[in-house]
């Protein structure tokens, strides 16, 4: 069985529309993290934040991807904080094909009214301190197997360019 393949990047980048298309063109399992945690749960990701605070978030959040990395062949779209994580990061580098997709700040900031309501991140943050953050998380995503520019392609464009690159088919 083929490694998993972890996507990673920043919020709204794309990691769970594109890893979707990548299971349905791969047939492969797929595995949104924060869905998963926000089906364990019965909660959306802003209310667990709200009700029990970020730390408790990042600790489901290691635990669920400790355990799906190890799982071949799925396709696991991270959320954009994961590797602030070491064990995390080590987990995925290890087991895993890791695919950062990059987006460049002037793309990225016409998603920004859309990304607010469900990322309790960048909630209550100014257009400024969002900058700053996304400045700032780019030494995060250092660490990955394979970087993919997104800026001007459509989302399925970015699974066939994943696809191509890994040589999956
Ligand atoms: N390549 C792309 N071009 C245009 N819009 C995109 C692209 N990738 C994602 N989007 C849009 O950005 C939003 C966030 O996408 P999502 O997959 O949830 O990102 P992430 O999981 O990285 O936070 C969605 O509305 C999605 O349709
Ligand atoms: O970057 C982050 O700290 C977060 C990103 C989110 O996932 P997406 O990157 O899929 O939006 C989600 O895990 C949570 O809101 C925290
Ligand atoms: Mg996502």
């Amino acid at each position: 069985m083929e490694k998993s393949i972890a996507i990673i990047g920043f919020m709204g980048v794309g990691k769970t529309t594109v890893g979707s298309l990548l299971s349905e063109k791969l047939n492969r399992t797929f595995i949104d993290v924060d869905k998963e945690i926000e089906r364990y749960h019965d909660m959306k990701i802003r209310d667990i934040f709200t009700a029990y605070g970020e730390k408790m978030f990042r600790d489901e959040e290691k635990k669920f991807i400790s355990y799906y990395a190890k799982q071949p062949g799925t396709i696991l779209s991270l959320g954009g904080g994961a590797f602030l994580q070491e064990e995390i990061k080590d987990v995925c580098m290890a087991q895993c094909h890791v695919v950062f997709l990059d987006i460049s700040w002037e793309i990225w900031k016409s998603r920004i009214d859309e990304l607010m309501e469900d990322r309790p991140v960048l909630r209550n943050k100014t257009t400024e301190e969002i900058r700053q953050l996304f400045e700032e998380r780019k030494s995060v995503y250092r660490d990955h197997h394979e970087r993919f520019l997104t800026d001007g392609y459509t989302e399925e464009q970015v699974a066939d360019v994943i696809i191509e690159r890994l040589s999956l088919t």
